[in-house]
């Protein structure tokens, strides 16, 4: 209840350890799912006689839009960038908050916004509301627990309202429909609609990725761009001089994005933070980094799949993300670093995965033992970012929402896979994976649904991976948006029943669900008997996956 206490309960936590990432990890926990469920236990645990946020008057006697007001102004203000000042903000809220405190009942909603405020910096907040629980009093502690409970509620209902960004034409919805074999049963599902009329053959949208690979046969030859994935004449490849993997670049432009995104962290041996905030790294460390990245380098030439390189460089995006923000601006040399993919609103690239499905993999022990490693050696503790389980999600959401990313016909060269069918690894392509040079992962695109007769097409006219929608038919505001995931053409000397079968089947391998697409149900109807025992396969198959 004295200044003493909290402070004293909070430097033996973590005030001396606000390092770099440091508040890169506060910032994923205070976003991610985890911490809004600790958050909803704390809620229960801590407010049983707290009256829901909603309703007009609080217990804590604090009117529910003064409430939202105040954090609307809370919100507003600027926060401190560097470790140091936050550091010495954080001490003066909380000191400020305590002498309010002591000043009696009308004080206690200024009083709950200086402990807000210090939380908003602190680097372990579900921590810190513990330490708050114990050592402010309850009255301004309950308005705290407000504060932060409507912030993340705002926070994870306002998402779709900002993303995607207006200028896209299209947004997500949410639809129920039914579920088989299941009378009066419904299930959710997203779908990407337009938000205005397109013409046939219009650009919807034009969508960079987030986060790129290269086909691993293509890896170090210097015919591509490692970056934007463009075809290169390898004579005039740009070529880092340190680089685990052998890339090449296009241009120096997409070489310093690449450093700056995920290259640096994990395949160089340069500095994965800039020069402002970076440690001096001790020889033994650097040999150990080099080591640990070599043997992530194997790994991906081994396994020879795109969707591991994929986790690792979106975890590096994430934290040149949130580095990038603790640096004032024109000092930081990492221009770029920032993907713009909301209209306003404060959400890291973790939002944009988070509400992704996501397939139900297990990552080998070995690929977690592996990436932890590379994360270790280029930023010590950031490897505690991934357990087994964040990896699972991470891969999942990797495998299932990746597109091929191909230039005009596709190639031809790719080596046939040696696999097992089901083991091949997939990513939506319209041509096929046979015929793309690497894979993108895409905010917005990731939405898109399947179908098997798709109301637009992606194209990378650009000769790179920026991904172009195309519209196959005229659209109206509000039709959805479907792209093939898989080759829907019909082949030659393939019947009907023939390519419905293909197509399902590598649906139900790739993405784990059965086609309920219109020209499925159309072709449905005169199925022989020979397609209605495979039929049977891939609903046997999808039960297998959905019901494990
Ligand atoms: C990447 S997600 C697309 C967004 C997704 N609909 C959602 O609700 O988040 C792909 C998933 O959507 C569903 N889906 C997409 N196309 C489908 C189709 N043609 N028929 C049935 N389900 C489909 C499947 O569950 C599939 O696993």
């Amino acid at each position: 209840m004295t200044k003493t206490t909290t402070m004293l309960a909070v430097a033996g936590i973590a005030v001396g350890s606000l390092v770099a990432y440091a508040v890169y990890f506060d910032y994923k926990r205070r976003t991610d799912a985890n911490f809004r469920k600790q958050l909803r236990k704390d809620k229960k645990r801590v407010a049983k006689n707290q009256a829901s946020s909603e309703a007009s008057a609080s217990s804590s006697g604090v009117d529910v839009d003064e409430l939202k007001h105040a954090l609307e102004t809370v919100r507003q203000e600027e926060v401190p960038t560097t470790p140091e000042e936050k550091e010495k903000y954080f001490m003066a809220q909380v000191g400020m908050g305590e002498q309010l405190c002591a000043k009696g009942p009308t004080f206690n909603l200024a009083a709950a916004l200086c402990f807000y405020r210090a939380l908003r910096v602190y680097p372990s907040p579900v921590e810190l509301i513990v330490i708050y629980e114990r050592t402010v009093p309850p009255p301004v502690f309950q308005i705290v627990m407000q504060l932060t409970n409507m912030d993340v509620k705002e926070r994870v209902e306002g998402y779709y309202d900002c993303f995607p960004p207006k200028a896209m034409n299209v947004a997500v919805k949410t639809i129920e429909v039914p579920v088989k074999d299941q009378p009066e049963a419904f299930t959710k599902k997203k779908i990407l609609v337009c938000t205005k009329d397109i013409e046939a053959g219009e650009l919807i949208y034009k969508e960079e990725a987030i986060v790129t690979a290269l086909d691993s046969d293509l890896q170090g030859k210097g015919t591509h761009c490692n970056h934007c994935l463009r075809s290169l004449d390898p004579s005039n490849a740009v070529r880092p001089e340190s680089d685990r993997l052998d890339s090449a670049y296009c241009s120096t432009e997409c070489l310093d994005k690449a450093k700056t995104h995920s290259q640096s962290l994990l395949f160089s041996l340069d500095s994965p933070l800039p020069a402002l905030l970076a440690p001096a790294i001790p020889p033994a460390a650097r040999a150990a980094r080099d080591e640990a990245q070599q043997a992530f380098a194997d790994y991906l030439k081994k396994h020879g799949k795109a969707a591991p390189q994929l986790v690792a460089r979106f975890i590096a995006r994430q934290v040149s993300a949130e580095t990038a923000k603790m640096i004032p601006p024109g000092l930081s040399g990492m221009k770029g670093a920032e993907p713009v993919l909301t209209d306003g609103g404060d959400y890291t690239l973790y939002d944009h995965l988070e509400r992704l499905r996501y397939l139900d993999v297990t990552p080998s022990e070995e690929e977690t033992k592996i990436l932890r490693e590379v994360l270790q050696h280029a930023l010590p503790g950031l490897e505690q970012f991934v357990t087994e389980e964040r990896h699972a999600t991470y891969l999942g959401g990797m495998s299932y929402n990746a597109f091929g990313v191909y230039f005009g016909e596709g190639r031809d060269d790719k080596p046939e896979p040696t696999e097992r069918p089901e083991d091949v690894e997939k990513s939506r392509t319209p041509l096929g994976t046979q015929k793309q040079v690497g894979v993108g992962f895409y905010a917005v695109s990731s939405y898109l649904n399947h179908s098997c007769m798709p109301s637009a097409r992606p194209s990378f006219d650009e000769g790179t991976a920026g991904l172009h929608l195309i519209a196959n038919r005229p659209l109206k505001a509000g039709d959805e948006v479907t792209v093939a995931y898989v080759d829907v053409t019909q082949k030659e000397g393939e019947s009907v029943d023939e390519s419905r079968r293909r197509r399902r089947i590598e649906l139900v391998r790739g993405w784990r669900f059965a086609c309920t697409c219109e020209r499925c149900a159309q072709e449905s109807n005169g199925i022989d008997e020979e397609s209605a025992k495979d039929e049977s396969k891939v609903s046997d198959a999808v039960k297998r996956v959905e019901g494990a």
